[in-house]
């Protein structure tokens, strides 16, 4: 099996299907890609995508051992096995519809689902290292779609001085560095994150991807509990809403937002209680739902605002791309202009990938890097250590 791996490592190109479910839990998304060379040489082609929306049960499933602090274990045991399984059906479901032999296959790159984001900056335990916990084990996938898997990408990250996260840097690097001036790639998906990119040929040294707090899922939470809908489609509740300027002011005021960067997050911080706990703190009555949502969604783009200012070199940024679920979400958009007046904001499925298939995209770049590249290319750091991601699963 190793010699089957060297031999895929020594191919001129590779197909390599991408998986990746986000903290949306809205589904699996399969991005099947066509790598040639690696490293700088990196050349991608996507040659089909698609969502496989998570059924209600499994959503429960996950909801139930998703970002709390005390789980029941044979929940979670069950479901690494049974994440790991679904994965596997999903695969094999879509290379049915593509009429795609799973032979065909070189690589699977599952990202798994994340179920507990922890940094050093949530726990406040400097006894414990940082740590993030994603379940699929890609055993699982490997043996049950005959395809090697390369899998559970965010440990060595953590291993080697990072938080596990945003891992998108190491891609973006390679696909989307701009030849001139500089660029901002925003993924607005449950948690809101970026990567600035200076020119190809300037130093590495600025290199920098992060969190940036709350994507859609302070919105979305707000909408499931109080309104039973999965988010405020195009923005339409929080653009017939007023923002309530002191529930704003409070929600902006926690550490996160003054910690330097890189840093990360999750909904473990970034959740209903948060909410409750700003009102409570600023004895402030819950405004209306339109208010509510109008405030949260001007909330979620000015701490996205704040973690690109936070760069200092802002006023040099020439263009933002943002992708993620984020992007349909018009009045989102609307609050992110306004509050990053100087930047052209795009959507970015201008640079040539479609915004949802994206992060999908970079787990498969990620397992080309780590079987036919090598990591000299990253500049190191925190944000971006020198270091290959992910295990490998053998189907046999
Ligand atoms: N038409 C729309 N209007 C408003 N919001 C939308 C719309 N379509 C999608 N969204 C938002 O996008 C979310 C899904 O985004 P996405 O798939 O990028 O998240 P994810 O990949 O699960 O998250 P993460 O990047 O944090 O892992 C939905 O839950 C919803 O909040
Ligand atoms: C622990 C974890 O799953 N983090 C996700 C999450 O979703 C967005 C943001 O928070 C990002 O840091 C990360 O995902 C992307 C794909 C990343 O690692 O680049």
């Amino acid at each position: 099996m190793v010699s089957k791996l060297a031999s895929i490592a020594r191919k001129r190109e590779r197909l390599i299907l991408g998986l990746m479910s986000g903290t949306s839990l809205d589904g699996l998304d399969l991005a099947l890609c066509q790598i040639k060379g690696s490293g700088e040489q990196t050349q991608l082609q996507i040659n089909h995508f698609k969502t496989i929306t998570y059924s209600a049960q499994v959503r429960a499933d996950i909801q139930e051992i998703f970002s709390k602090p005390t789980v029941n274990m044979a929940k979670l045991s069950a479901m690494h096995a049974r994440i790991g399984t679904l994965f596997a059906e999903c695969t094999l479901l879509a290379l049915n519809e593509w009429e795609i032999n799973p032979s065909a296959i070189d690589l699977i790159a599952s990202h798994g689902q994340t179920i507990y984001h922890a940094p050093q900056s949530l726990t406040h335990d400097f006894h414990y290292p940082n740590s993030t916990f994603q379940i699929g084990d890609g055993d699982h996938i490997a043996v049950k779609t005959g395809i090697i898997t390369l899998s559970d990408f965010r440990q060595k990250h953590v291993a080697a001085g990072g938080e596990g996260a945003p891992l998108v840097v190491y891609g973006d690097r390679l696909l989307f560095s701009p030849k001139t001036g500089s660029r901002i790639l925003l993924n607005i998906g449950g948690i809101a994150n970026f990567t600035y990119l200076p020119a190809v040929d300037a130093s590495d040294d600025l290199l920098l991807a992060s969190d940036t707090g709350p994507g859609n899922t302070l919105m979305n939470q707000y909408m499931q509990h109080e309104l039973d809908e999965p988010f405020d489609k195009d923005g339409a509740l929080a653009a017939s809403g007023k923002v309530n300027s002191n529930v704003l002011a409070a929600l902006l005021n926690h550490p996160f937002f003054s910690a330097a960067l890189p840093k990360t997050t999750g909904p473990e911080l970034f959740n209903l209680a948060y909410i409750e706990k700003t009102l409570q703190q600023t004895r402030l009555s819950a405004p209306t739902h339109a208010d509510m949502m109008a405030t949260l969604t001007m909330f979620t783009a000015k701490s996205i605002a704040h973690g690109i200012q936070a760069l200092n070199v802002h006023s040099l940024i020439d263009e933002i791309y943002v992708s993620g679920g984020g992007v349909h979400n018009h009045f989102l958009m609307h609050c992110l202009k306004e509050t990053l007046p100087s930047c052209s904001i795009h959507r970015f499925d201008a640079l040539g990938i479609p915004a949802d298939a994206k992060e999908a995209v970079l787990f498969a770049v990620l397992a080309n890097e780590t079987v036919a590249g090598t990591a000299d290319h990253m500049n190191g750091g925190v944000a971006a250590p020198q270091v290959c991601l992910g295990k490998i699963s053998f189907p046999q």
